[in-house]
């Protein structure tokens, strides 16, 4: 975390000349490790279990309940905050949730940035009516989207709810999402290249965060990340590793 905290602190690494400076860039940065060490720490947020890592994906070593989140009120309010800043940069003008881990998010940050609100329905989510609406609340037709939904891993989700909100005429303008896991992606969509993704903190980070904070063991981490991000092979002899120290 030391690291990350380093590069977060100073991200352009510009040349630090006094105390002003100091704060100034250190102002912003602090609050985004404040808000991804929250995050990490909700309970039962990260569930420790790298025993439980599925064999093709490798993912998720440690699965996140990132809907234990939204329990908290002050919390769901402080991670909106980044959200609602976001969509004014990007020009949004309606703010859509991803149903379903997306939706109390959205709503929360339509809530801080002051924006109508609307949710788009998880495509193929068994139940749905053919002839029911796709995308419910505002209006999105011709109008800047801001989406939200609690991850992005691959991008598929991403993609199907583009299509979506495109055949409804609405222009997408950015995502914002609680937990940007594409740092440990095998692939991702293209359409995750192109549009401005903006996260609270990425699925390395909150590892990190909650390593930090006791709750993952720092060793099984090591291993962990490493495994996840070098891309170990099904005949890895680590795999071992890991099934001991879990
Ligand atoms: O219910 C889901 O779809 C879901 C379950 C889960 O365990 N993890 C998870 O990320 N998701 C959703 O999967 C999407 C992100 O995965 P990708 O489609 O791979 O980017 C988001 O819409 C998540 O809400």
């Amino acid at each position: 975390m030391t690291t990350n905290r380093t590069t977060l602190a100073n991200p352009r690494r510009t040349r630090l000349v006094g105390r002003g400076d100091i704060a100034r860039l250190t102002a912003v940065p602090a609050i985004k490790t404040d808000l991804i060490l929250r995050l990490a720490t909700v309970p039962g947020l990260v569930r420790p279990g790298v025993s439980h890592w599925d064999m093709k994906t490798r993912l998720p070593l440690h699965p996140l309940s990132n809907e234990n989140a939204y329990g908290d009120p002050q919390l769901l309010h402080d991670l909106a905050v980044p959200g609602a800043k976001f969509a004014r940069r990007m020009g949004a003008d309606v703010v859509v949730g991803a149903e379903t881990g997306g939706i109390p998010l959205a709503t929360a940050v339509a809530l801080a940035g002051d924006l109508p609100f609307a949710f788009a329905r998880k495509p193929g989510y068994v139940g749905h009516e053919d002839h029911e609406p796709r995308v419910r609340g505002a209006s999105v037709a011709g109008r800047r989207v801001l989406l939200v939904d609690d991850a992005v891993s691959s991008g598929t989700a991403l993609e199907a709810f583009a299509d979506e909100l495109q055949s409804e005429g609405a222009i997408l303008v950015g995502v914002f999402t609680l937990v940007d896991m594409r740092d440990v992606a095998t692939s991702v969509a293209p359409i995750t290249k192109t549009l401005p993704i903006e996260s609270v903190a990425t699925y390395l980070e909150v590892l990190d965060a909650a390593t930090d904070a006791g709750i993952l063991d720092p060793a099984v981490h090591q291993l962990a990340v490493n495994a996840l991000v070098n891309h170990w092979t099904n005949d890895d002899p680590r795999w071992s590793l890991l099934d001991h120290a879990a």
